[in-house]
């Protein structure tokens, strides 16, 4: 029994998602998923814009299965604010097959970064999506960039479209690789082709620093599942002319949905109509996490 009540309009993960059909190669990575609470053991933080459903590394892992991946990369999720204990915890109970994406206060030491690197974490997420934060991290990821940068660390930035403007030049600025969750939350009822998703895959033209989760089409979608046709250009486009930087994650969870929650299934399903080649699909979900996050 949680010590918190998940919010009125919450929607809980899939409970029987179908075994996909489509199986992923041997090794595959899911590189954006969340572990929430269990809140009486990991409580969620006071600074939380929204109280979730628990959900646990057992079950994230007996989701993996399910699915026929065989690692994750845990990002750590507003909700935890900077305690990074369930994700740590998820880390430590995977037998080396997970890897994590933690959140960290400028002021961290030294030392508590070389015990989340001893821990399996790789990066550091910083979420410029304003209904998620209290205030930008932008002073923050200013002032820690070099420490990431001198460690082989990279940085997750989580924003949408229309504020790219705003951030291009400070993005563009990062000294380690960036890796950017869901393809910078495209409108895609938008042109693929128009000013607003030219100007993301510009930022990765001009940086070949700067990779994309080809993630959540169930986030971006208003044709909706289970074929999320609306979001195929979208990563198409993006695994495409970027195979080398492109990851791919289920997001389970799925915080925040509110339309509907994605069979994870149909999620994996979703695989071969934006990386068309085997080729591509293993560069996705094999090469590019691997390097990126089990380089040692
Ligand atoms: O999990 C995601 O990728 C997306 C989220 C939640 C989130 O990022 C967080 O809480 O840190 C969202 O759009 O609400």
């Amino acid at each position: 029994m949680s010590d918190f009540i998940k919010d009125a309009d919450w929607l809980d993960w899939h409970p029987n998602p179908v075994r996909p059909t489509y199986r992923p190669p041997a090794g595959a990575v899911d590189a954006h998923c969340h572990v929430f609470g269990p809140g009486d053991q990991f409580p969620f933080a006071a600074s939380r814009k929204y109280t979730p459903c628990d959900a646990s590394a057992e079950q994230l892992f007996s989701l993996r299965d399910h699915l026929g991946f065989s690692r994750n990369v845990v990002v750590q999720a507003t909700c935890h604010g900077t305690d990074n204990r369930a994700m740590l915890h998820a880390l430590a109970q995977s037998n080396g097959m997970a890897r994590g994406v933690a959140t960290v206060t400028p002021e961290v030491s030294d030392a508590e970064l070389d015990a989340l690197h001893a821990a399996g974490v790789r990066g550091v997420r910083f979420n410029f999506v304003k209904r998620l934060v209290d205030v930008l991290p932008i002073d923050g990821l200013r002032s820690i960039a070099a420490r990431l940068a001198s460690r082989d660390w990279h940085i997750v930035i989580y924003f949408e479209a229309q504020d790219l403007p705003e951030y291009y030049d400070f993005f563009a600025s990062l000294p380690t690789i960036v890796v950017v969750d869901h393809m910078g939350r495209p409108d895609v009822r938008k042109d693929v082709n128009g000013p607003e998703f030219d100007l993301f895959v510009k930022l990765l033209s001009e940086n070949d620093n700067i990779w994309s989760k080809v993630s959540c089409p169930d986030r971006l979608s208003f044709s909706g599942e289970p074929l999320y046709a609306d979001v195929v250009p979208f990563a198409t486009r993006i695994v495409e002319t970027f195979p080398e930087r492109v990851l791919w994650g289920t997001d389970w969870p799925h915080p925040n949905m509110k339309t509907h929650m994605p069979d994870d299934g149909e999620l994996v399903n979703f695989i071969p109509q934006i990386a068309r080649t085997e080729e591509l699909q293993h560069k996705l979900l094999v090469e590019n996490p691997m390097r990126l996050y089990w380089a040692d």
